[in-house]
């Protein structure tokens, strides 16, 4: 319907071709040091072209469909890829392969929640028989299962919640009800359409005696109709902001039956005579949240930003607006210090998160490992920072992916940049999976305890609290004396809030009240703690990794460009902390902007370096060849509003104006 409009060859594929030819290091060498290694390399390219090679995996660009066809399509994709493409593909969850998945993933998928929340908690909380009888039917996609634990009237505060969960001697079974509308599960991915089954977390009440939130496994469809089962009412949420392709549902429980066997015991455990057995701290029923704060901020979170500097990188590459030099050629708009002040700080957080993410995972890991040999003494710690960790990457993150949509300027705001739809996948990270300043407290939380205990009784990673603050030597710029910024302002923020407190409650105010009163700043010595953790990692990822001499001067300029650019926008707080003085933060501010300068030529070699394909992006700004105008036109043309030459709606409503219009113009009529 349209004709075509093409340059030869567009100045903008020449202009990125250029930036490809300046950068001053191997682009594919930092590929592999991104994905640990050359060998991994290979592995998540082979396993990304299986997915996006494969037709059945193929549909129209996102932008051009209704809410209903991306979820039909993501729900024909996900069922796919879990029950065909990966078990006929030989690929196992916990291989080495699923590593890479969310990377191979189409854009939009569903059964997520299914796979990584549903099983895991049936391995968690479930005893050898309990896994023995659900996981595989939860692996085959026999069983589909939400995670259902907030309701409608609470999220945060799990100690409010109100489904119960009644154990009926006589029949053996547990009776699940939601006692009033507030009760109402209400969120869960998956749980909307596709789930028969929902891991349910919900008060257990024996012979009138609250045990507090359980798991349990409850049907809620039929496995032959998928029609909702007696006692439940089961549906869609409706439209969210963005995750169009999840149906995140509500569930309604009146009077649902299910056998004693679908109490998760692993942990504790109710008798046929109704008594119950406890087998394991309370805690551990909160292990399945540590596991996704852990596991979730690498892919949708950290990789969702490398995504949005990509798009605005190569953007900002090839954008020409305005002049630098009066009389010269008109220049790419990453020319400006102001924009490079915007976006290279964002590729410095990808990375100082990423790195330190993958340091929280191995802490996981090791806990795992004890906690299997009945040891979770380490609980504490892995709680308080997994928590912290995730509330800030998902809240950095998140203001990148914006920084980052509103550095591209009028076609960042289209849907065609990709830009939105990264925005509104990567904003609920901040609320789901624990809101984040309901984490940062309960970081806090554990500080305060550690700030008045002997630095000999605290884990190493902790014990700086407590400690001495250290001396900087040299200049604030060098590694060395960021981790000592960090850490000092950490312990000073920590004890500083501690002192408060304990001075406000030896005046006698309630322990409640004191900590409401203090909460402003518990969350910002929970921020500062979890800052030093990410540059501390940042900083030894640096100094440890083997590679080639330019790559390590990169890393070691966005390692110091993190580490500026946080005190550099938080600057009142180091100087009211005394760590750092006016002198300081004039040096920061400058070598800030000299690291900007430097890394400048390589930011386009960087972004390519994260081996975005471009189906994994749907952007026309980010695209490899830098062809953004072209493919903006392109995807115009595809707009449903675009169909016809006319639309006959609109034209239906303006018609008699319109005709009015031409009467006048043509002098039929008079204008009165
Ligand atoms: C801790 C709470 C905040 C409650 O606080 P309380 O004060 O009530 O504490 P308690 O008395 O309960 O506990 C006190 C005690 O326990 C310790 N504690 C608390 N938590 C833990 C823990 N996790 N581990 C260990 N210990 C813990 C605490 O420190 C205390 O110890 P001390 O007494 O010694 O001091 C708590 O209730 C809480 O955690 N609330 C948060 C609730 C929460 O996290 N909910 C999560 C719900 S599930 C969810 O959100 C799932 C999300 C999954 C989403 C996946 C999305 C992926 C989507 C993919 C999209 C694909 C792409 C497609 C794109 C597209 O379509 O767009
Ligand atoms: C996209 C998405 C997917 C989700 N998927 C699931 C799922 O699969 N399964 C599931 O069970 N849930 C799911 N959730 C729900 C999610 O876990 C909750 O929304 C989240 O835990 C926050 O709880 P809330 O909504 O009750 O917020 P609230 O706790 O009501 O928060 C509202 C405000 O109150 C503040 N606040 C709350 N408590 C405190 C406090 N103690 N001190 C200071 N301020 C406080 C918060 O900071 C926030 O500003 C999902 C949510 C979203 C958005």
């Amino acid at each position: 319907m349209f004709s075509t409009v093409k340059d030869d060859m567009s100045i903008e594929s020449t202009l990125i071709s250029k930036e490809r030819k300046n950068a001053k290091f191997p682009v594919e060498e930092l590929t592999n040091v991104w994905d640990g290694g050359k060998e991994e390399t290979e592995l998540r390219r082979k396993i990304v072209k299986l997915f996006e090679d494969d037709p059945v995996l193929k549909s129209p660009p996102i932008c051009t469909m209704t809410r209903e066809e991306r979820f039909t399509k993501a729900t024909r994709k996900s069922a796919y890829i879990y029950r065909n493409l990966i078990p006929n593909n030989g690929l196992h969850p916990g291989s080495r392969e699923f590593e890479h998945f969310s990377r191979a993933m189409p854009i939009e998928n569903n059964l997520l929640v299914h796979m990584i929340a549903f099983i895991p908690c049936i391995k968690s909380f479930g005893s050898q028989e309990q896994v023995a009888k659900w996981l595989p039917l939860a692996l085959n996609l026999n069983i589909i299962g939400a995670y259902a634990q907030t309701e409608l009237g609470h999220g945060s505060f799990l100690r409010g919640i109100e489904t119960e969960a009644t154990f009926d001697k006589k029949t053996q079974e547990f009776v699940i009800n939601c006692p009033k509308v507030s009760s109402m599960k209400w969120w869960p991915g998956d749980m909307g359409l596709n789930a028969n089954h929902a891991l349910v977390m919900a008060n257990l009440i024996i012979d009138g005696k609250e045990y507090g939130m359980h798991a349990f496994i409850v049907q809620i469809r039929d496995l032959s109709t998928h029609m909702p089962l007696p006692g439940v009412t089961v549906g869609d949420i409706g439209s969210k902001m963005g995750f169009e392709a999840i149906d995140n549902g509500f569930l309604y429980m009146k009077n649902v039956r299910i056998p004693r066997e679908n109490l998760l015991n692993k942990n504790s455990e109710v008798k046929p005579d109704g008594t119950y057995v406890k087998k394991a701290s309370d805690r551990l029923m909160y292990g399945s949240m540590v596991n996704l704060r852990v596991n979730l901020p690498k892919s949708q979170a950290i990789d969702v930003l490398a995504k949005a500097c990509t798009i605005a990188i190569r953007y900002s590459a090839v954008r020409r607006q305005g002049l630098l030099n009066p009389g010269g050629a008109e220049v790419a708009v990453l020319d400006y210090t102001l924009q490079q002040h915007k976006l290279i700080p964002q590729l410095a957080t990808v990375y100082a998160t990423k790195f330190a993410g993958e340091g929280i995972i191995k802490k996981h890991q090791a806990f795992l490992q004890n906690m299997a040999k009945g040891n979770i003494s380490d609980l504490a710690e892995i709680h308080a920072l997994s928590a912290s960790f995730k509330a800030s990457v998902s809240e950095q993150c998140t203001e990148g992916v914006e920084v980052c949509r509103r550095a591209c300027g009028g076609h960042g705001y289209s849907q065609a940049s990709g830009l939105p739809f990264l925005l509104c996948k990567i904003t609920p990270s901040c609320t789901y999976e624990g809101e984040n300043t309901v984490l940062y407290l309960q970081t806090a939380r554990y500080l305060v305890k550690c700030a008045s205990k002997q630095a000999a009784d605290l884990p190493e990673s902790i014990a700086f609290l407590v400690q001495p603050i250290q001396d900087m030597k040299g200049s604030i710029t060098s590694l060395d004396n960021l981790i000592i910024c960090f850490k000092n302002s950490a312990a000073l923020c920590v004890q500083g809030v501690s002192k408060k407190v304990n001075e406000m409650s030896n005046k006698g105010l309630a322990m409640h009240e004191v900590w409401n009163k203090s909460s402003v700043q518990l969350v910002k010595s929970a921020k500062m703690y979890v800052m030093q953790y990410i540059i501390g990692a940042f900083v030894s990822f640096v100094t440890e990794v083997k590679c080639s001499e330019p790559i390590k001067e990169i890393l070691q300029d966005l390692c110091c460009l993190y580490g500026l650019h946080y005190i550099n926008t938080h600057s009142g707080e180091f100087l009211k902390l005394g760590v750092l003085s006016a002198h300081h933060c004039t040096l920061a501010e400058e070598t800030e902007i000299q690291l900007l300068e430097k890394l400048r030529p390589n930011a386009v070699g960087i972004v390519d370096a994260f081996d975005f394909t471009d189906s994994s992006m749907e952007s026309c700004l980010g695209a490899y060849d830098g062809n953004v105008y072209e493919r903006l036109f392109d995807m115009a043309k595809l707009s449903p509003l675009n169909k016809e030459k006319v639309h006959q709606e609109s034209y239906r409503h303006l018609r008699p104006f319109l005709l009015e219009g031409r009467d006048i113009l043509e002098g039929v009529k008079s204008k009165n």
